[in-house]
């Protein structure tokens, strides 16, 4: 048995970091099935992912900013491996893996899946690419998802990336996506909007004050955007 909590009403009455994300998950129950155990961290028997000493960075920005469409550009340039955090989530939906239908539910609801989750896919991901620059697009959407990651992969991220847009802009963008998805609808764009105001944006004050924040200005064509994007990668890149 599980239990979902349907309103947002609690995400807006509390103000402590941890249980704000559980009222955004809603899933105490489900939460609690999964194992806090730290994983290992050896790929090959020999070597640990932390110890490859990979390049990660961390792609924040509220729905619509442009996050995915300037994480595509920064893979053609630059050659990073790109992770989507609810690409990843949407095909462990679509293969009707455990806990398909309440992954379902959190995203139609634009709340936030337990970080359990979304770090264990992320973690396989990285720890079986064979590239060591990653750009981690849309997590960590909570402090509570920061933590984890940082508890179980053991790192911190050496970039973070902010693509700051106004609201109204990001809903025009997302109506207009046009790409099936179950949450590209006003119902749950406002509720995701509210979600990354008061969930989202600690993460992005606390990277801001760890010096690790690179805020960019999200208005302007693609390639405009590109264009500030650039330098931040060109410096490490060489190009
Ligand atoms: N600079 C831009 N100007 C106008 N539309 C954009 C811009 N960047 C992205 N888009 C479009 O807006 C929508 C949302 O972009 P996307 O990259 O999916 O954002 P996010 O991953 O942050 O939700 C997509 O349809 C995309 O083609
Ligand atoms: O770390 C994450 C990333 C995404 N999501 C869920 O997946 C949805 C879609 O995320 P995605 O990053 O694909 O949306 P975008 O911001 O690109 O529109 C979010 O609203 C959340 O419900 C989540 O729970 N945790
Ligand atoms: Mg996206």
């Amino acid at each position: 048995m599980w239990r979902r909590v349907t309103s947002l009403s609690p995400v807006m009455s509390t103000s402590k970091p941890t249980s704000l994300d559980q009222a955004a998950s809603g899933f105490k129950i489900w939460r609690s099935s999964f194992s806090t155990e730290t994983p290992t961290l050896v790929k090959d028997g020999t070597t640990s992912f932390k110890e490859r000493n990979p390049f990660i960075t961390f792609v924040l920005g509220g729905p619509g900013s442009g996050k995915g469409t300037q994480c595509q550009k920064i893979v053609e340039t630059f050659g990073f491996k790109h992770l989507s955090a609810g690409e990843l989530l949407r095909r462990e939906i679509e293969s009707n893996s455990e806990h398909w239908s309440q992954m379902l539910n959190t995203i139609k609801e634009g709340r936030i899946v337990p970080s359990e989750v979304t770090v264990r896919l992320i973690q396989q991901e990285m720890e079986s690419s064979d590239s060591n620059k990653f750009l981690i697009d849309g997590f960590p959407r909570t402090e509570e998802n920061r933590i984890a990651f940082e508890q179980l992969i053991g790192l911190e991220p050496n970039v973070v990336l902010f693509f700051d847009c106004p609201e109204e802009e990001m809903v025009k963008r997302v109506l207009n996506r046009n790409q099936g998805r179950v949450d590209d609808n006003i119902d749950t764009v406002k509720k995701r909007l509210k979600v990354f105001e008061i969930l989202n944006l600690p993460v992005i004050d606390y990277y801001s004050k760890r010096g690790k924040l690179c805020k960019i200005n999200a208005v302007g064509t693609e390639d405009e955007i590109f264009e500030k994007v650039r330098p931040i990668f060109s410096a490490c890149a060489g190009k």
